[in-house]
């Protein structure tokens, strides 16, 4: 993670390693299982005694989960967003979520492990919504100051696989995005392997450290990936 011109800050732990904090991204389409991971790394890390911060994109801020609700919302009018007022919505709560959160949690010592980020910009907005990734680009280098993840993981199934199980959520309120066509989601999952592929850089020209995750495999053996990917790319051994 860079921000500004500086350094990652280093903190010790409970156990008294001195760590780099890192800026961690869980990335891929829906139902491909990245909450379920992210919490079952929290409480693997907490049991270390290394503190860290869960948030997500977009949202992470009352104001930012507030745009996330308008964002997510169905369509009462027809009237559903441009990819480019889709881009500029997802910047302003990028924005508030990097100043307020992002930023001092990580100054504080802190990791962060966030659910999305820029990467979820360029498959939703630019690959699939067709906005030129130079003007996502442009717009998103405001919000972003110069931060990049330390390490982005990028899930990838069977789009069939994952929307079976977003339809077994019994719980799960269909969204404007879950309501996408399989088409769609299958555009998605393609977006996520183009990013991959195609080393897609950040606005700042540089190329975030991306690792990609077989999600098809069982919520165990997604997590041995998870925790490979860490220790590998981190130094954080679980
Ligand atoms: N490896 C797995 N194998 C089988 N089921 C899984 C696996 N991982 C997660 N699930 C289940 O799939 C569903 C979606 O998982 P989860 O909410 O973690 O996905 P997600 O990527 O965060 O989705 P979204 O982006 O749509 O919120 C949940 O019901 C979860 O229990
Ligand atoms: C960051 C970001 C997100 N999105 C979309 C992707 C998802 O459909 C929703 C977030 O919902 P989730 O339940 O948290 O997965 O937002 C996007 O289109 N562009 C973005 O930059």
């Amino acid at each position: 993670m860079l921000i500004a011109m500086g350094k990652s800050p280093s903190v010790k732990t409970a156990f008294n390693q001195v760590e780099q904090m890192a800026f961690i991204v869980f990335e891929g389409g829906e139902g491909v299982g990245k909450s379920t991971q992210i919490e079952l790394l929290f409480t693997s890390l907490k049991q270390q005694g290394i503190i860290c911060t869960l948030t997500r994109e977009p949202g992470g801020t009352p104001f930012a989960e507030d745009i996330r609700s308008l964002f997510k919302r169905m369509s009462e009018h027809g009237d559903t967003p441009l990819p480019l007022t889709e881009l500029l919505l997802i910047t302003a709560a990028r924005t508030q979520h990097i100043q307020k959160v992002i930023k001092p949690e990580l100054a504080k010592g802190h990791h962060v492990i966030c659910d999305r980020f820029l990467d979820s910009t360029y498959v939703y907005q630019s690959i699939v919504g067709k906005v030129n990734k130079q003007v996502v680009d442009t717009i998103s280098q405001f919000a972003l100051q110069n931060i990049i993840p330390d390490l982005t993981l990028v899930f990838i199934s069977d789009t069939s696989k994952a929307l079976a199980r977003i339809k077994k959520e019994k719980s799960r309120k269909e969204d404007r995005l879950d309501s996408f066509s399989n088409d769609i989601h299958a555009q998605i999952m393609n977006g996520y392997r183009e990013v991959l592929n195609n080393n897609f850089t950040y606005p700042n020209g540089a190329i975030p450290k991306r690792i990609s995750i077989d999600a098809n495999a069982s919520v165990e053996n997604v997590f041995e990936q998870v925790k490979t990917a860490l220790f590998n790319t981190l130094g954080i051994k679980l």
